[in-house]
């Protein structure tokens, strides 16, 4: 698969790394105008490192636009005459639909929203996909491509901003949860990089729990609440304190601001 990504920042350059690591492309064109966050793939064999948008579309099957929203209708614009209806485009553009891209390449043009987080970069995202109707046959090749990159669940548009929130700034989401394990660790006397380890590692043991016993969290935590224990009276001071409305709350803020991009 000839592949190419353009806009290689935070989120293109970790699809470049999911996608090197894995080596599942027959070359990979990397453009940016200033292609530093990507420079250390150019020794790796079929990789190509350039400004040249227009190349890049020119000699890949998959183009992947991993723009900010305000980039990316000009860049579409000085690439659409090269774009064919052979093409499978594929955009990550947070808040940017289907339709302002058909109005751009038009309708006719295999179009795909894709949605991952960062940890792409290790394989490990959650991806969310959505296409335009031209685009429906090709859905199982950017599965295929994404599946191997991690886990990915094909959902309508219309849910693509709520999948963003919850799965690509979920992971800003959760660091924040973990850096404030680990500062709770750190009181009760860990040093610092014992606080981290011991935060992070109990995230993965729990995230792991639900993924391989198929359970819902709170049959895990009845699990582990031994009654009048030190757990749920941690629990209830952590929801007397707003833990669970927080987070909802969080989600639904990012959510309303998500839709105020989508209008800009
Ligand atoms: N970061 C994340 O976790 C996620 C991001 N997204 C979405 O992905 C998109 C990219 O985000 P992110 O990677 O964080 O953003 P970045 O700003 O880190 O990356 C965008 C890259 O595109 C480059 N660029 C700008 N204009 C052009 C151009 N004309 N030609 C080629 N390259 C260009 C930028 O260069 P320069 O720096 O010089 O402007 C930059 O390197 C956004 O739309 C975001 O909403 C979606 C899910 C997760
Ligand atoms: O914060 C943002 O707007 C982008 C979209 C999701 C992750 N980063």
């Amino acid at each position: 698969m000839k592949i190419a990504i353009i806009g290689t920042g935070n989120l293109g350059s970790s699809i470049a790394k999911g996608l090197i690591n894995n080596k599942s492309f027959t070359s990979l064109y990397l453009s940016d105008r200033y292609p530093k966050a990507v420079k250390r793939f150019e020794e790796v064999e079929n990789v190509s490192i350039t400004n040249d948008n227009v190349l890049a579309v020119e000699n890949s099957d998959v183009v992947i636009f991993a723009l900010q929203p305000k980039h990316i209708d000009g860049v579409l614009e000085t690439v659409k005459s090269k774009i064919s209806d052979s093409h499978i485009i594929m955009s990550v553009a947070a808040g940017v639909d289907i339709a302002r891209i058909e109005n751009i390449l038009g309708a006719d043009k295999n179009i795909i929203r894709v949605m991952p987080n960062t940890a792409i970069s290790i394989g490990k995202s959650m991806t969310c996909i959505a296409a335009n109707s031209a685009g429906q046959d090709k859905v199982p090749l950017a599965e295929e491509i994404f599946n191997q990159l991690g886990t990915t669940m094909i959902i309508p548009e219309d849910l693509v901003q709520a999948a963003t929130v919850i799965c690509a700034s979920g992971i800003a989401f959760w660091m924040r949860l973990v850096r404030a394990t680990t500062q709770g660790a750190i009181q009760l006397g860990f040093e610092a990089e014992e606080a981290h380890e011991l935060a992070v590692q109990t995230c993965f043991g729990s995230a792991s729990l639900l993924i391989e016993s198929r359970r819902h969290p709170e049959q895990e935590i009845d699990r582990v609440t031994t009654p009048s224990g030190c757990t749920i009276e941690g629990l209830n001071e952590m929801e007397h304190q707003g833990l669970s409305s927080a987070l909802i709350q969080g989600i639904v803020a990012s959510f309303e601001k998500i839709n105020q991009l989508k209008k800009s």
